[in-house]
């Protein structure tokens, strides 16, 4: 276990990969759970049921939703699947969503990144917009060019917290550079969420669940990829980790 004895669950993704089928998440992620949270990260591959998941829900203190080049199947937002949808993760998009609807109604704390961010707008009913670039006076949020993953993760546009809101409580009300790899985004908005960050195109980057039991954030860009140098990033990290240690601590006073 990590210094803080923080276990923190993070659904994998599943791919095909040198013929075998692969339940896996990025290095990024797990590494900024692991240095800035001080949490252990736990991937949990798309092969459990509910038991499996009530076994894990009473040991976690807190659930990482990863981003993916995969994205949400258009059905689940009760959309026409296309191949501008493409490609998808159907068994990362049904265990994703599940551990979503479980740590809300558990009150473990949920971090949910780009793909997550999108995923928990589907989880709480609502819907994504593809190929958002194309959209009159949309900005383009895909991945820059780049031969090194510095330069495509990148800060490179600025968001505005919402006044007042929680994302502000932690970095503040003054807008601050995110970067950006997505070309789907929040189209309806779930009724449960609360909108936290805008693009200045309008695009939504940041959300929360204010009726959440415990800690419930989304957010759009990558703040894992500079969790340990760039202050928002580290300030994301480190509320979401604080949370944890509060679930673990009110866990073991019963
Ligand atoms: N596929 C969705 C979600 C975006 C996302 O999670 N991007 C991470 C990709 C990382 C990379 O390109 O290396 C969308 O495109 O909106």
């Amino acid at each position: 276990m990590g210094a803080t004895g923080l276990l923190v669950a993070v659904p994998a993704d599943v791919r095909e990969f040198e013929n075998y089928h692969w339940h896996a998440s990025p290095s990024t992620y797990l590494a900024a759970i692991r240095k800035v949270a001080g949490a252990v990260p736990v991937i949990v591959p798309a092969l459990l049921d509910e038991s499996d998941l009530d076994i894990l829900f009473e040991r976690i203190d807190g659930v990482l939703v990863t981003g993916s080049a995969s994205n949400v199947h258009p059905a689940l937002y009760g959309v026409e699947p296309s191949t501008s949808h493409e490609p998808f993760d159907r068994e990362r998009d049904r265990l994703s969503l599940t551990m979503i609807h479980r740590a809300l109604q558990t009150g473990v704390p949920l971090l949910a990144i780009c793909r997550g961010h999108q995923e928990l707008n589907v989880a709480l009913g609502g819907s994504l917009a593809t190929e958002i670039q194309d959209g009159e006076g949309r900005m383009d949020h895909r991945a820059p060019e780049h031969p090194e993953q510095a330069g495509r993760f990148a800060l490179r546009h600025p968001v505005r917290p919402e006044e007042g809101g929680r994302l502000a409580a932690l970095v503040g009300n003054e807008p601050f550079p995110v970067n950006s790899l997505h070309r789907q985004a929040i189209d309806r908005l779930a009724d449960g969420l609360a909108v936290e960050a805008r693009a200045a195109d309008g695009t939504v980057e940041a959300v929360s669940v204010p009726s959440a039991r415990g800690f419930a954030l989304g957010v759009q860009w990558h703040p894992e990829y500079w969790a340990e140098t760039d202050g928002p990033s580290r300030a994301i990290f480190e509320a979401f980790a604080a949370a944890c240690r509060e679930r673990r601590d009110a866990r073991a006073a019963g």
